[in-house]
């Protein structure tokens, strides 16, 4: 709360002069609506997850890149109606342009490529991590920004860049202990979509916006579902086939339904087929309700899932293959997915499988008397030039608070530096695990 007590902090007094502020009150210590802090232990979890991120990205040959968080707001004016640009976080700055805290990374990777242009080879295997915004009213009290790792593969019109990116996910999920009995993908594709659009001559530039509508069934009611369909040009029986379609669970019964021919049916038996390849048929299952809220998906799509279905989804991506050219450069075949850091975290809160991170510091140094300070700095320095940690005490404390801080950062060792033992050119050092303690040459440290 604002008036909460700011402890300085400060044990010793204070000599520096106050600084100045134009207002006499406290300042609210609690970070923005909607935002985070993460002060030690949030950040090793956080480190984690990343890492995790970063080691699997790696593994599939994938090169880190990144972007501005601020983006000029055009690179998301779309107009299906999508939920991403309702809450764009957008402003126009002190150049009076129009700019947006990005929502996603995508359409940034997007106009990177465009730049690039022919002088980067295909295909690119670029995988990024970013902080990514919304402005939402707090009325829902959720969160305003996120972590987000994304992996896009631009050049590859086979779906075996789809099928490669799910492989990439599953390889994620058991690094950090879940199976597919915790986790599952549901897969469909915006082919199917668009073949039964084509079928009640529902006009192509539709399409984005009916994709948007149909994301929304299970979060409002249907019959506002059925009205915005209507409003997007679609007769009564069209609408009612589309949502029979939409509730398929099987190929073959999509089959039926569609006919062999169709490219929607084809690339979906080549990534259940491909699923076998890789030895992880068991993560995925066909869903054709199955759309994702982003208007540029034009092909796969597919979504990570709790078995248990308390959660969001946990991750979600799909075929982007005419993105480019919205933005005025030429189309190349691409799919990607963004992975966010929040129903991760309580889908392993819930697994008990979250980590046990503690601070690991190897040594704490520490002098017996204040002529010594000195000393002790060169001690840590020794041990830092041989690549060791080090928590130097940087004030004269008795040795009850040393152990107790030593404690406190999971120290392994204690030198200590005193006087006898450094006319003899020897510092003490004591294992703390086991209490053990010899005298060591200082230049014998390591
Ligand atoms: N797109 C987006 C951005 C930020 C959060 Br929190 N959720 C979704």
């Amino acid at each position: 709360s604002a008036n909460q007590n700011v402890r300085t902090g400060r044990s010793g007094s204070v000599s520096s002069p106050p600084v100045e502020h134009d207002n006499a009150e406290k300042i609210d210590v609690n970070p923005p609506k909607g935002t985070r802090d993460f002060p030690p232990e949030d950040m090793r979890l956080r480190n984690w997850l990343f890492h995790n991120f970063r080691e699997v990205s790696k593994q599939f040959g994938f090169e880190e890149v990144d972007f501005p968080v601020l983006e000029s707001e055009a690179l998301y004016i779309r107009k299906a109606g999508e939920e991403i640009r309702d809450q764009l976080y957008c402003f126009e700055d002190r150049g009076n342009r129009r700019v947006a805290l990005r929502p996603e990374l995508t359409p940034s990777l997007a106009r990177l490529v465009i730049q690039k242009g022919k002088s980067v080879s295909l295909p690119l295997k670029w995988f990024a991590i970013g902080q990514c915004w919304r402005y939402e009213r707090m009325t829902r009290g959720r969160r305003r920004e996120h972590y987000q790792w994304n992996m896009d593969i631009i050049g590859v019109p086979d779906v075996m860049a789809e099928a490669e990116l799910i492989s990439s996910i599953i390889t994620f999920f058991k690094r950090i202990g879940l199976t597919a009995s915790d986790v599952g993908f549901k897969i469909s594709s915006r082919k199917v979509l668009q073949e039964v659009l084509r079928c009640y001559s529902v006009p192509e530039n539709m399409f984005g916006r009916v994709c948007i509508i149909i994301d929304k069934i299970g979060k409002i009611p249907m019959d506002d579902i059925r009205k915005d369909l209507q409003s997007a040009d679609m007769s009564e029986v069209a609408i009612e086939e589309l949502l029979q379609v939409l509730s398929l669970k099987s190929l073959a019964k999509l089959e039926e339904k569609l006919g062999a021919s169709g490219e929607a049916l084809s690339d979906l038996k080549q990534l259940f087929s491909l699923a076998e390849k890789y030895g992880y048929s068991e993560w995925l299952q066909f869903d054709a309700s199955i759309v994702r809220g982003l208007a540029y998906y034009t092909g796969i799509v597919f979504e990570g899932f709790d078995r248990e279905g308390k959660l969001r989804a946990i991750c979600g991506g799909g075929r982007y293959d005419r993105l480019l050219s919205t933005f005025g450069g030429d189309d190349l075949p691409a799919c990607g997915f963004g992975f966010g850091d929040a129903v991760i975290v309580e889908l392993l809160k819930e697994r008990g499988l979250l980590p046990q991170l503690n601070l690991q510091v190897e040594n704490i140094v520490c002098s017996l008397d204040q002529e010594l300070q000195g000393a002790a700095s060169a001690v840590a320095t020794i041990l830092r030039e041989k690549g060791q940690s080090v928590d130097l005490v940087l004030e004269n404390k008795p040795l009850k608070w040393v152990f107790k801080r030593a404690a406190r950062i999971n120290a392994r060792r204690l030198i200590l530096v005193g006087n006898a033992e450094w006319q003899k050119g020897m510092v003490n050092v004591k294992t703390l695990s086991t209490g053990e303690q010899v005298e060591i040459k200082i230049d014998e440290l390591e």
